[in-house]
Order: C-alpha cells, then structure tokens, then sequence
C-alpha cells in the first residue's frame, strides 16, 4: 500500500536518511524504532510531502508521490513530534479549525470533531482552552486532529514523549483502537522498544540514517537466539567493572541499565564465575543477576553495541 524506494534525504554533508525502503500492508501496524537523530521524522517528513526527497521515491499503491503529493494528503493523518495547536483557543475551536482546513464544513464536520474527541477522551473538556491542558492531553487533542479526515493511513511521531501515565496509555489504547477496530494502517515512531513492542505486528530499526534490521517481532528476536541477555544489578554504578567486561573474552556486548549492566553473552557461556571475579576485583556489589528473555532493545544493543536510548 504505502512504500518508500531507496528514499534518500542529506544536508550538506549530513546523510540524514541514507537509502530507506519500508513497505506498509493495508491494515498493519509498523513500529519504526530508533535513537535520536536516527532519521524517522526526517522519514516521516518525506512520506508526508513536508519534505522534499534528495532522491528516491515515496509510493502509494504504485503511484509517485514525490510527482503526485495532492494524493497522499486526502488518506494520510500525520501527528507530528511538536504540538500544534493555538493554546487561546478552546479543543472544539482547534478541531473545528483544522476540520474546515480538510475542507469539512457543516454536521459532516460537527460529526467528525466529536468522533475524533471521543476516540482520545476528550469530549468533556472540550470547551477549556488548550493552554489550560496537561502536555499529555495537548498530544491527544493534537492526534485527534490528525484523524478528523478520517485518514486510511495514520503516522505518529513519538506521541508519548514526556506525557503523563494516564496520556500515555490512553494514547496507546487509541492507536489500538485505531489499527485493530478501524482497521487504520499505522507507522508509529518510537524510541521507547516497549510500546512498539505492544502496539506493531512488524518493525523497522533504524540508525544513522540507514535501516540496520526489520522483520516481524519474533523473527528480528530470533536474531539472538543463540545468545543469552544478562542482567547483572549492582549495587552502585560501577565504570571500571563495565570496562572489565567490555574487553572479556566471550562478552559480546555491555551496555549501562537502570540499576547495573547488560550483557550480551554466547548461550550455556560459563561465564558468571567471571562475572563474580570481576565485581570483587572493582569492589562492586552484585545484587541481583538474571537470565532474560531477548527484547527488540537488545536486538538494537546486539547490532549496534549501544542502548536506544544512550
Ligand atoms: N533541517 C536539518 N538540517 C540539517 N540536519 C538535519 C535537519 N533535520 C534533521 N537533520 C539531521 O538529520 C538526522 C536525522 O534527524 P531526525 O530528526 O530525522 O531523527 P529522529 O530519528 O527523528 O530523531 P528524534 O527522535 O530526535 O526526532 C540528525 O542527524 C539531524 O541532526
């Protein structure tokens, strides 16, 4: 339905998407993972005919959208990163606002801004201004804009960036809705692994401009299958340990966790002797230490020796 051919976009020197190919089915839901500075909303900015290509194409259902933007725009409801509302007015101002943009007018738009206020909550406080609201429900006042149009294909900038728990899972809850209910296909852009976990059947990960893995959420795990993820909780934070095991033998990767380290080892590896050395050596506390299951996040740590969220 919706792809992106070798899509390329650079700033002097600056390679911020390098060659992108995504493919987006009728009805899926694709999380597209990635640190910042990683190069999604530049991705986005380009599906969405914001932002011009360097070269490489966008298509929907086989047309060109770089030649053809006009087409996109009708199907497409793009909730950006920044909020943009105007905080005077009231969430009913606002949404009526950009439903006339779309070319609503009369019940069709009355009908339109009440169903999309419904869909995020917010149908009992839409007569407060918007300067008035919490950042998590700027952010859902600024999605139901993005669907007053009743859009086929909706792409979410990291919607939950630094909002409120009740937002966020209500924000969450809505993309549900909105792919398994309404049957809408969904790119949602993420740097927090959990939530693209929930929400996507497929995923893309993307760093420095360039997809570095993608496939289905247990076929990108599989690429570890033959490692074990440790977590070793210290009781302090300890660099020198960290450097330790950076240079061992038979550790393929080490990263900084909440509260200790991860590590990425062989599988049946006798290392946890060593693990125990090494922490008395540097003087530093092992609390805890367990054997977890692999996550898209150590997927990310395998391929790139780094956290998403370093
Ligand atoms: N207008 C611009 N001029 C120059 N460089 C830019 C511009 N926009 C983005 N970049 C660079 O392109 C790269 C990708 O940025 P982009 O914002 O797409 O990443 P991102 O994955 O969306 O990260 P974030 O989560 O921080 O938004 C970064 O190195 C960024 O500095």
């Amino acid at each position: 339905m919706l792809e992106t051919v070798d899509l390329r976009k650079t700033y002097k020197t600056n390679v911020a998407v390098d060659n992108v190919n995504l493919y987006l089915d009728a009805g899926e839901s694709v999380g597209l993972l990635g640190p910042n500075g990683a190069g999604k909303s530049t991705t986005i900015s380009m599906i969405s005919t914001l932002l011009r290509p360097t070269s490489g194409d966008v298509k929907l259902d086989g047309r060109s959208v770089v030649q053809d933007p006009k087409h996109i725009r009708g199907v497409l409801g793009v909730v950006p990163q920044e909020i943009a509302l105007y905080e005077e007015l009231s969430a009913l101002e606002n949404l009526q606002f950009f439903g006339r943009i779309y070319g609503l007018r009369g019940k069709a738009l009355d009908l339109a801004v009440e169903e999309s206020l419904e869909l995020v909550g917010l149908s009992e406080r839409k007569k407060e201004r918007i300067k008035t609201y919490s950042g998590g429900m700027k952010r859902r006042i600024n999605i139901a804009a993005a669907l007053l149009h009743q859009p086929k294909i909706v792409i979410m900038d990291e919607p939950t960036v630094g909002i409120d728990p009740q937002s966020r899972n209500y924000i969450l809850e809505t993309v549900r809705l909105l792919n398994r209910e309404k049957r809408m296909t969904v790119l949602y852009t993420s740097h927090y692994m959990e939530e693209v976990e929930q929400l996507c059947d497929r995923v893309y990960i993307m760093d420095h401009g360039k997809v570095i893995a993608s496939g289905r959420k247990d076929e990108l795990k599989s690429i570890l299958s033959s490692e074990d993820t440790i977590f070793l909780q210290l009781e302090e934070p300890c660099p020198a340990l960290a450097e330790e095991l950076r240079s061992a033998e038979g550790i393929r990767q080490v990263a900084e966790a909440d509260q200790g380290l991860k590590l990425i080892v062989p599988k049946q590896s006798k290392l946890l002797g060593r693990l125990f050395q090494a922490a008395e050596k540097h003087g530093a506390q092992i609390v805890n230490l367990n054997v977890q299951k692999p996550s898209l996040e150590d997927v990310f740590l395998h391929l790139t020796g780094r956290k998403l969220r370093d």
